[in-house]
């Protein structure tokens, strides 16, 4: 019925706490509890087995992934707290019949019981069980003669001695006692307490084992001493299934079970005989004790760097599941190594450990991640899971890829990882088992470890404590197989059924192939084992072949009421498992060697220890971030020196331009200097002409002082000339421009020449004049043109200074060039004022001059002067005319004239002041206009 499958993937897991021990499948058991034997035997009834989740906080998604880079390791000194004082708990942990790892500074032996097998294991085991035998209850005996067996492996362990098969649980090697400290464990300990075990010889928990049975169980008899060395690497071990139904009389006749002597007894016609085992567990046995003796060691060793595979074999409904998992009362064996896995990690502190496990399913041959849940697909539908395949290298073996690693740090982290993978495994109803599993369940937990410094480093830093040395990595692998079972009515089941019994067929074909691949017949091993012809072979073909410590659990169930059992050929099938049991037992042959100390370095990313990778990433980051340092350091010398550069280029450039404006002030300011002293450079010519001009002639004075006009000044000489003609005063208070250009005084030049009495004509006093005023255009144009460049040149660095980082400095000396300026240019003014008082002082000289030669001459040469004055005045009384008022004068009486002047002299002075006037007011206006007007709205005069 395909409706009977359960396929838990889709679950969620469930929000509320977990129970503190791992979850079994829930089954409905199809025992009544009350048809339970012996309920005060401490097992638990089938309804026992019903999860409760009532007080574990799960909390989902709670273990990191694998690909979490910055996940701590575990150590003891992680654990939180110390055992609280009084509260340890002691237990007395044999570990002496795996092999023993060599002391610090040995080397491994080249077989790990080797050196143990020397030592007598009876002696250590006597001395260990001095104490619990006499607490040792009498356990009931069945056993019975021992008959010759018709069973390869049970006869052949009986036609030696079957009171002493070897085993490496109990068997040669140094006892070694433990205190486990378990108080300060988050995983609480199981209800059901191992050191409650009602009937067993078990001083504190089921630690202590049977060792008076050891001597019935050593091997070594009957092997060499190596073949006894390697089958101890192997247990092989029987358990009972309790009947729930009421009991089969022939049943109990046809089967012996003798625990204390390891060994089954089938009395029935094929195949009867004595089937011995290393352990074999009645109905009355617990999940602790078949731990105790199956697992327990092995676990230890695995913790030293050995792989151990531990898996359980039988029918279907025969408690494989019931003594992997185990139940909330009753844990089994998963839970208990998790347990003994973290107790391990506490008492080893001088070691750190990384604990990664994953949890797979082989379901019709397929393989199933248990831990990847759900995958969406397309359209938020859960999409099938991408394909798991098995792959093989040199160091990792047999490994399913690409499956989900989750890194857990306590037993409660790594119960919940394993409580999740089992709601997501394949349970159904068969006609056997209400919830039988329909896979094989393959819980793999990998164990990385590597040395501590003995101390903390002077930092204090644990981890930097770490000595940088090889980290050991070792598996251990639970396996849950799902049972063989016969045909079923639904189609599904079938499908499932067969695929089981193939890969069970395919693995009983391997065990017992590994017999002759012992031995082969040319005396070549026989390497044509068919572990390819199912995953589960594939998936356990490092275990078979002898690379990992080997536990098998095989279940039967005797008693025929109630079960599979009560099937008409429940025999055959409980005989099969025997011999599958006897044939692992013979044939298996394990050379595990503890792993070395690999430093990592070698093989791919993938192969790596995880602690290596992350040593690897670790110093790959550091070197990233000092690298990192390096360059943002170096970066930011750079930066420092492009801004240095930067700086220095700004300030070389401010340089050369205030270098540049300097220069140009320079030349400005020379360059009007220059036509400053050109220009009194006239004057002075023209005052000394003057002073020739007045040893001369009186006559040719006037033309003298007319040729050297050139100033404003020099038209006094005219003034004195015109207070003769008072005609002629009135044009220059017209406007200077009035004054007729020399092309249209041409007629004064003529008559000057005409007259030749030496006085400069009218033309060339206007030319002159304009000389003049060009002069001091240009003047005051190299004013204005100097008052620019330094509004510019204060105005450029006064942005300058903004943007520079110097600017409270910069900006003091822009105020300071300017101040610097700005009293330049009142120096240069005051020097112009200090030029005009030298040339009004030169004109009043003149004037003077002037004055006392009117005043000392008879009238001859002022009538000359008038005459030739009115002559030449003819010419310019047009352009009075034209520019000036009418004279009102008469005809006769020098009809050009002006209107006689009353007072000469002050029409001289008027002149010279209005000339004066005239020149500084244009300065001063020039000044004003350069000063007042934008830059760019200066025109040249
Ligand atoms: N030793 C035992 N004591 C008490 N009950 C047991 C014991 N072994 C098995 N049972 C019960 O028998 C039933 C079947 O057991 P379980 O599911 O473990 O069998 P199985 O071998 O795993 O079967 P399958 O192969 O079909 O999964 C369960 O209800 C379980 O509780």
């Amino acid at each position: 019925m395909s409706g009977n499958t359960l396929p838990r993937r889709s679950i969620a897991p469930p929000t509320g706490p977990l129970p503190s021990l791992p979850v079994p499948k829930q089954r409905s058991s199809n025992a009544s509890p009350a048809s339970l034997r012996t309920p005060s035997s401490g097992l638990p009834s089938p309804s026992n087995r019903a999860v409760s989740y009532s007080n574990s906080p799960y909390r989902p998604g709670a273990a990191k992934h694998i690909t979490s880079p910055s996940v701590p390791t575990i150590a003891a000194e992680h654990a939180a707290g110390g055992p609280a004082p009084g509260k340890s708990l002691r237990k007395v942990v044999s570990i002496g019949a795996f092999p023993q790892p060599p002391k610090h500074g040995l080397r491994t032996p080249s077989s790990p019981l080797a050196s143990s097998a020397s030592i007598n294991g009876d002696s250590v085991d006597q001395r260990l069980s001095t104490g619990s035998k006499a607490s040792i209850p009498s356990r009931k005996s069945s056993l019975k003669k021992p008959r010759a067996s018709n069973i390869g492996g049970g006869r052949g362990l009986l036609s030696k001695s079957p009171l002493s098969p070897p085993s490496f649980l109990n068997g040669n090697g140094s006892a070694e006692s433990v205190a486990v400290d378990t108080s300060h464990l988050s995983l609480p300990s199981p209800p059901q307490s191992r050191n409650s075990s009602p009937h067993r010889s078990r001083s504190t928990s089921a630690t202590t084992i049977e060792e008076g049975d050891d001597e019935a169980r050593g091997r070594k008899n009957n092997k060499t001493d190596g073949e006894s060395t390697n089958k101890g690497n192997v247990v092989v071990s029987v358990r009972v299934r309790p009947d729930v139904g009421p009991k089969d009389g022939q049943q109990d006749r046809d089967w012996d079970v003798n625990g204390k002597r390891h060994m089954v007894t089938y009395h029935g016609r094929d195949g009867g005989g004595d089937y011995i085992y290393d352990n074999v567990f009645d109905t009355q046995d617990n999940n602790a004790r078949v731990y105790d003796a199956t697992a327990k060691r092995l676990v230890r060793r695995v913790m030293e760097g050995y792989h151990g595979t531990v898996f359980a074999y039988g029918m279907t409904g025969t408690g494989k599941t019931f003594s992997m998992q185990g139940t909330a009362t009753s844990p089994g064996v998963i839970p208990l190594a998790i347990t003994d896995i973290f107790s391990y990690i506490r008492e080893t502190p001088y070691r750190e450990f990384l604990l990664r496990v994953s949890y797979l399913e082989i379901y019709n041959e397929k393989i199933n991640d248990l831990l990847a849940g759900p995958v969406i697909g397309m359209g938020g539908q859960p999409g099938p899971q991408e394909e798991i395949k098995l792959r093989e290298d040199s160091k990792r073996g047999v490994y399913a890829t690409p499956l989900k690693e989750e890194i857990v740090q306590s037993p409660t982290q790594l119960l919940r990882v394993i409580s999740r993978g089992d709601q997501a495994r394949r349970v159904a109803g068969t006609q056997f088992n209400s919830r039988s599993s329909r896979s094989h369940a393959v819980v793999q937990i990998v164990v990385e470890s590597r040395e501590r410094a003995p101390g903390p480093s002077l930092a204090g830093d644990k981890r930097s404590a770490i000595i940088p040395g090889g980290v050991r990595v070792s598996t251990l692998s639970l396996i849950d197989l799902a049972g063989s079972e016969k045909a079923a009515d639904d189609k599904e089941r079938r499908t499932e059924g067969s695929h089981i019994n193939k890969s069970l067929l395919t693995l009983g074909a391997v065990v017992g192939g590994l017999a002759g691949n012992k031995t082969g017949k040319d005396g070549k091993k026989d390497n044509h084992l068919p572990y390819r012809d199912s995953k589960l072979t594939r998936l356990l073909q490092g275990a078979l072949s002898g690379n990992s410590l080997v536990s098998i659990l095989c279940t039967i169930q005797i008693g025929a009421s109630g079960s599979v059992a009560a099937s008409s050929n429940h025999a055959n099938e409980t005989l099969n498992t025997l011999k599958f049991a006897s044939r692992a037992k013979n044939n298996i042959v394990s050379h595990a060697k503890k792993a070395d100390d690999s430093l990592g370095a070698g093989g791919d990313a993938g192969s790596r220890a995880l602690l290596d990778r992350y040593r690897l990433e670790i110093q790959d980051l550091k070197r990233q971030l000092e690298e990192g340092k390096k360059k943002e350091d170096k970066d930011e010398e750079e930066d420092e020196f492009r801004r240095d550069r930067e700086e220095e280029r700004a300030r070389e450039q401010q340089d050369k331009q205030r270098h540049e404006e300097q220069m140009l002030e320079m030349q400005l300011a020379r360059t009007a200097l220059k036509e400053r002293i050109e220009h009194l450079n006239r004057l002075i010519l023209s005052s000394k002409s003057l002073g020739v001009n007045n040893g001369r002639a009186y006559s040719s004075m006037s033309l003298q002082r007319a040729s050297t006009f050139s100033h404003v000044s020099d038209f006094r000489p005219m003034s004195v000339r015109s207070s003769a003609s008072h005609a002629t005063l009135e044009v220059p208070r017209a406007s200077i421009q009035s004054f007729p250009s020399p092309v249209e005084g041409s007629e004064e030049d003529d008559s000057v020449g005409e007259n030749g009495d030496g006085l400069a004509s009218q033309g060339v006093q206007i030319q002159a004049l304009q000389a003049d005023l060009a002069d001091r255009n240009r003047y005051i144009a190299t004013l204005e043109k100097r008052l620019l460049q330094a509004r510019r040149s204060s105005h450029s660095r006064l942005s300058m200074s903004i943007n520079s980082r110097h600017g409270d400095s910069e900006d003091g000396g822009l105020l300071a060039t300017i101040a610097e300026r700005d009293s330049e240019i009142s120096t240069l003014r005051a020097q112009l004022e200090d030029k005009e008082r030298m040339i009004t002082a030169l004109t009043a000289a003149r004037k003077r001059n002037d004055t006392a030669h009117d005043v000392g001459s008879d009238g001859s040469p002022g009538s000359r002067r008038t005459s030739s004055y009115q002559r030449s005045e003819g010419s310019s009384v047009n352009i009075l005319h034209a520019k000036g008022p009418t004279s009102p004068t008469s005809p006769n009486s020098a009809p050009f004239l002006p209107p006689a002047p009353t007072n000469p002299g002050k029409n001289i002075e008027e002149m010279t002041r209005m000339l004066d006037e005239m020149i500084t007011g244009r300065v001063d206006r020039a000044a004003r206009r350069s000063s007042l007007m934008p830059a760019t709205e200066v025109r040249r005069p």
